[in-house]
């Protein structure tokens, strides 16, 4: 016998997908974009950048390995939701210190199973990333036209501040412990160790783990903190981190404080949100994607060396190269469509990236990024 669905995802053009819920039950509203990563789906649903996001994965066998709070980017899953081809499976892994669903559930996270996702991922590359409402409810009882009304009704990302909502409310030091994570200098502390100020619009732990391992004392700042405030720890770089929703959006309070630091000879590191971020700071601008890049194996290629490195991606917005200014040189695109993927301002220590370089998950191709911010700091210090 056919099993009632428990799970049901309406898009707003009104394309229903009928399914297996599992994790916690309810309704989320959210725009839906596609990841091609084959491992990282922990890593993925903790990324904040993902907040107001239900992700579709392509590969097909999500929640193999279970879960375990290491691979945590941030202390819950911030993804609305996941869609799935095949039902989680119970884990099998040494590391898993619970299972996909229980953990889900535990969190509030909406799952849905037994989804032609192939079908799903053209209707998204064909539309664009669509708004949908993804529910799970063990009876079944799916209110179809409600549920497609609310998808329409939804505002999108465009213009939507998150940045602020998933930052941390207090400041303080990163200080995971480099003995649990040894980087490029041992279990050893620098004696000198740089101090980098990290902006937290969403920041990934993974991040803060790579500036840590380039030699960094890291203070996180929330994301509304003003250039005075992050002078006032006296740092020898600042970091702007990657972060959910609509770069513009940030322009109360992030690009005029990074336009003041701009002003200073100050040497500053940007990743996804935070290179989108300093782009406008610098007079450029940014617009939203059809669809975005979401994966772990995206080419980009260094315009400066010719060289081609395999990069993690999640963003939906990107920065128009078109409108980079004058001393504004674009440093990376992207092999796939084109689109900007890095910028420095000429002869200076200000540098950022569209990908992640922290591979967390994905390739580490683009580490040399962190030892670049680091070198960059320790020449403005004079080491
Ligand atoms: N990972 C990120 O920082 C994403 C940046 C931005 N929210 C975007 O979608 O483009």
């Amino acid at each position: 016998m056919e099993q009632k669905p428990t799970a049901c995802l309406a898009l707003a053009d009104g394309t229903i997908f009928y399914g297996r819920g599992f994790g916690a039950t309810g309704e989320v509203v959210a725009e839906l974009v596609f990841n091609t990563a084959m491992t990282g789906y922990q890593e993925i649903m903790t990324d904040p950048s993902y907040a107001a996001q239900v992700v579709t994965f392509t590969f097909p066998h999500i929640g193999n390995t279970g879960v375990t709070p290491e691979d945590d980017e941030a202390p819950d899953p911030v993804a609305a939701g996941i869609v799935v081809k095949w039902d989680p499976t119970e884990p099998s892994n040494w590391r898993a210190a619970s299972d996909l669903a229980t953990w889900m559930e535990r969190r509030g996270r909406i799952g849905m199973g037994g989804v032609d996702t192939r079908r799903l991922t053209r209707a998204i590359r064909q539309q664009g990333a669509p708004h949908v409402v993804l529910a799970h409810d063990p009876e079944g009882r799916f209110d179809i036209e409600a549920m497609v009304a609310r998808a329409r009704e939804w505002p999108g990302l465009v213009g939507m501040d998150l940045a602020r909502e998933v930052s941390t409310a207090q400041s303080y030091r990163w200080d995971e412990g480099l003995w649990r994570w040894p980087g490029t200098f041992g279990s050893e502390r620098p004696e000198k160790p740089l101090r980098v100020v990290a902006l937290d619009y969403g920041a990934k732990r993974n991040i803060l783990r790579s500036l840590a391992e380039s030699g960094a004392d890291v203070t996180v700042l929330p994301a509304t903190a003003t250039a005075e405030e992050v002078l006032a720890h006296e740092p020898d770089g600042v970091f702007l981190s990657n972060g959910p929703g609509d770069p513009a959006a940030t322009g109360e309070y992030a690009v005029p404080m990074i336009r003041q630091l701009l002003d200073r000879d100050m040497p500053i590191f940007g990743i996804c949100l935070g290179h989108q971020m300093l782009a406008l700071a610098l007079g450029a601008k940014t617009v939203k994607m059809s669809h975005g890049h979401h994966g772990a194996n995206h080419p980009v290629r260094d315009k400066e060396t010719g060289k081609v490195e395999i990069t993690s991606m999640n963003h939906g917005f990107a920065v128009d190269a078109q409108t980079l200014p004058e001393g504004v040189i674009e440093t990376h695109v992207s092999l796939f469509d084109g689109s900007n993927c890095g910028l420095k301002v000429a002869d200076r220590p200000v540098f950022s990236v569209q990908y992640h370089p922290e591979a967390s998950p994905g390739p580490q191709d683009s580490a040399y990024l962190f030892e670049r911010f680091a070198q960059a700091m320790r020449e403005r210090r004079g080491d």
